[in-house]
C-alpha cells in the first residue's frame, strides 16, 4: 500500500456508504454477525456494494464463520476480503480462504505484548493481521470503541501486511500511526454517533485527520 490505507467499517446505509467513499475510505467494510448492532444480511451488503467504484475494497466481517455463511457471504459476488474477528485458529483462517477464494483477513485481540507473539502463527494463513483491542467477555469481539496500549506495535517485526483497529476516531487516529506506524487504519465506532448510526460529519472528519497527520 503506498498511501495510508482507510478502513471504515460497519457500514449499513447507502448514505453513509456514499460519504465513506467521497471521504476518501479505501476499504469499506460490513458486518455480518447477527449478535452486532451493525449486522448486515448478505443481499443488504450486495445492494449497498453495487454502487461503490471498484478501486474501494469491500470487506465483510464475520465471527466464527461455519462453510453456509462463507459460502452464503462469497455467492453475493460483491466482496473483496473476509475479515474474521472470532478466535479462528490458523487452520481455520486458511480454510476460509480456501472456502471463498478471497483474501482472508484476521482480527488479532491484543492486551499484551504475548498476543503479538502469538500472531505469528497466522503468517501465511492470513493475508492481513488486524490488530484490535481484546473486548470484556460476554461483549461483542469489536466494534466497542476499545483501544490497546500502542506502544505494544513499536518495532513489530511481522512479514505479513497488517493494519490497527480498535478505538480510533478522528481525535485518536494520529497518535495512533504516531506511535505504531500503522499502514492501515481501521474504524467503526468511532465515526457512530450510537452503536449501529453512523455519522457523515464523523466519518469526513476522520479522513480529514488522516490527512493532516
Ligand atoms: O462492529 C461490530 O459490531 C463488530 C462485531 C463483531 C466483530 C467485529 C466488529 N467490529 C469491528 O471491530 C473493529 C474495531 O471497532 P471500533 O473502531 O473499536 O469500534 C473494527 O474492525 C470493526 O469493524
Amino acid at each position: 500500500m503506498s498511501r495510508l490505507a482507510i478502513k471504515m467499517c460497519a457500514l449499513s446505509t447507502p448514505e453513509t456508504v456514499g460519504a465513506a467513499v467521497r471521504a476518501g475510505a479505501t476499504h469499506l467494510g460490513f458486518v455480518h454477525f447477527p449478535k452486532s448492532p451493525r449486522h448486515v444480511e448478505p443481499e443488504q451488503i450486495r445492494a449497498l456494494a453495487a454502487p461503490v467504484p471498484s478501486h474501494v475494497a469491500r470487506v465483510a466481517v464475520l465471527v466464527d464463520p461455519d462453510d453456509d455463511q462463507i459460502a452464503r457471504l462469497t455467492a453475493i459476488g460483491a466482496l473483496t476480503a473476509l475479515q474474521v474477528h472470532g478466535s479462528e485458529s490458523p487452520e481455520r483462517v486458511a480454510a476460509v480462504r480456501r472456502l471463498s477464494g478471497l483474501p482472508v483477513w484476521k482480527a488479532i485481540s491484543v492486551k499484551t505484548s504475548a498476543d503479538i507473539d502469538a500472531a505469528k502463527a497466522y503468517v501465511g494463513a492470513a493475508d492481513l493481521l488486524l490488530f484490535d483491542a481484546k473486548t470484556p467477555p460476554g461483549t461483542l469481539p469489536g466494534g466497542m470503541g476499545l483501544r490497546f496500549d500502542w506502544t505494544l506495535l513499536r518495532g513489530l517485526s511481522i512479514t505479513a501486511p497488517w493494519g490497527l483497529s480498535g478505538g480510533l476516531s478522528a481525535e485518536t487516529v494520529c497518535e495512533a500511526i504516531r506511535l505504531t506506524g500503522a499502514p492501515l487504519v481501521d474504524v467503526s465506532s468511532g465515526i457512530e454517533d450510537a452503536p449501529g448510526i453512523k455519522s457523515v460529519d464523523k466519518i469526513m472528519a476522520f479522513c480529514k485527520a488522516v490527512s493532516a497527520c
